[in-house]
Formats: C-alpha cells, structure tokens, sequence
C-alpha cells in the first residue's frame, strides 16, 4: 500500500478561492554574507508585495543579489535583517507547506530517471499514491507540451526541452507560486522566444504567480505584469514598472511602441545604476 501523505501542499484545489493577502510580502530585507574576504552586502532595503497571478521579473547587472532574493523567498538564505512572508507564512513555514515551485538556471534532472520520474519525484517525496502520480505526471508533460517524452532520459532531450521538464517538475505539487532562476538564460534566442510564449499560456492557463529572473530587457517586457529593475550590490529596488499588455500577448508586439518605451525605461533604470566601460 502507498503510505499516507506526509507533506500536503499547502495549495488550495483547484477552484477554491486563494488565501487572502499577497502571495509575497518582503519587508525592509537586507542580507550580508560572511566571508573570509569580509562581508559581502548583497541585499540592502528591499521591500516589494507581489500580489496573488502577478508575474514579476527581476533584472538587474550581475551580482546585484537576484538569486539571493529568490533563494531567501525560498528559505534558502536568510534575511540579515527585515521579514519575508509567502503566502502570509513566515519562509520556513511557506518552505514545508510547499508553497511554492523553484526552476533553476540548469534543468537538474536526474540523469538516470525518465522524464516522467523526475516530474514524480517531488510527489513521491511527498507521499502521494501511485495513481496520483501518474495522473499529475501527465497533466505536467501536458501542461509543458511534453506529452509522449515521459519515458525517455533527459539526456535524450534538447536543452528547451529538459528545462520545460524542469518547469513540470516544479508545478507536479500545483503549488500557488513559481520561482523561477534565469531558467531560459542557457538557451538560443529562438528556443528561448517560444519558451516564453509556452510559459505565458501556461501562466495564463493556471494563474500561477511568478517570480522571474532575467538578464533579457525584452523577456521581462514581454513576460511580465511589473518589472522589477535592482541596482548593482548591494542590491536595492530602483523601479518598478507595470507593463499592462493582454494576457494572450504575441511575440509581435514586442515591435509596439508601448513595448519599446518600457524597454527604454528598464535600459535607462539599468544605466543609471551601472557604470559601463564597454
Ligand atoms: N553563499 C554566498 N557567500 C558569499 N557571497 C555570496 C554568496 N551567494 C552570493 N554571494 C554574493 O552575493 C552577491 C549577489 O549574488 P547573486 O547571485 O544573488 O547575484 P545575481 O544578481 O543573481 O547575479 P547573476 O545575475 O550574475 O546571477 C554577489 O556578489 C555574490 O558573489
């Protein structure tokens, strides 16, 4: 007999209204590593509410501390100072609930199970019975455009492919939340503009909401419901600008007028804050 579940997500069923309050609150956060080399400020002040089916993105230069705020969403690093609160739950809390899914910048399959036993991992971990994870697994591949691969081996797959695995790993749980770390930043421009129009119709598909971490200014206009521009370290937030295009957006307007001018703004945020020698 399959045993009994031991960590539920804290999701609500498909069709239940969501818990009240924003799906992320940071208040005031700041975060210093200790190193050998001394101290090494990464996060300085942050405070952002993200509200529940909202996608987010964070650009900023290198090093400005975007995988550090994400991973202290996660409960991954912690806060020197200030407060996190996911889903209204303090990180740890948000973190054994499973609130959330979390994407990586490398898709971190296991090479030695299938497609389809990766994305069943997480639910076998949690203790879900066998048909359960058959049905879920299913709905994942469907979800990524992956029916049919679930019996072959990552390494069978192209890059696109693996990372849209990844993606259906980390929704198997239907968790409220995405995280997602630079995830399309290995790929070629032309896998990566199609991932993106599948991640928005997935967005739009199951009202997820996302934090997104990005290098690329048009990937953020094109993605996102708000831009978040970070300055270089210690990262602060600098703007952050609504882009209020229609949820079944199209590659094409990323020739638009009204796409160009948020593109120009987050390009003059960044500029502002960096100085180039190149
Ligand atoms: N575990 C750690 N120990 C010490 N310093 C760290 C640690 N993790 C990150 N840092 C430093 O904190 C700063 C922020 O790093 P982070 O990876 O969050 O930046 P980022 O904006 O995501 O960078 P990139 O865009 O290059 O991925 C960097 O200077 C990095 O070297």
């Amino acid at each position: 007999m399959e045993t009994a579940s031991i960590v539920k997500p804290a999701t609500h069923g498909v069709g239940s209204p969501p818990p009240p309050g924003p799906a992320i609150e940071v208040s005031d956060v700041s975060l210093r590593f200790e190193t050998r080399d001394g101290p090494v400020q990464a996060l300085a002040h942050v405070n952002l509410k993200v509200e529940r089916g909202e996608f987010v993105s964070f650009i900023g230069p290198s090093g400005c501390g975007k995988t550090t705020l994400l991973r202290a969403v996660a409960d991954l690093e912690t806060p020197t100072e200030g407060d996190i609160r996911v889903d209204g739950m303090n990180t740890e809390e948000a973190r054994l609930k499973r609130c959330y899914g979390y994407v990586f910048q490398s898709p971190a399959l296991y090479p030695w199970r299938t497609v389809a036993g990766n994305i069943a991992l997480p639910l076998e971990i949690m203790g879900y019975s066998r048909a359960e994870r058959e049905e879920r697994v299913k709905k994942g591949l469907d979800l990524v455009n992956l029916s049919g691969f679930g019996n072959k081996f990552p390494w069978q797959l192209s890059g696109g492919m693996q990372q849209r695995a990844s993606i259906a790993r980390a929704l198997s749980f239907d968790p409220d939340i995405l995280l997602m770390d630079e995830p399309f930043g290995a790929l070629d421009e032309i896998v990566r503009d199609m991932l993106n129009q599948q991640l928005l119709r997935l967005w739009e598909m199951t009202g997820k909401t996302v934090l997104f971490v990005t290098h690329s200014i048009p990937e953020a206009v094109f993605l996102s419901t708000h831009i978040v521009v970070m300055s270089p370290r210690p990262g602060r937030i600098t703007d952050v600008i609504a882009c209020n295009f229609p949820r079944d957006r199209q590659l094409e307007i990323r020739e638009t007028p009204e796409f160009l001018a948020i593109a120009n703004r987050v390009r003059l945020g960044l500029r502002a804050g960096h100085s180039y020698d190149a």
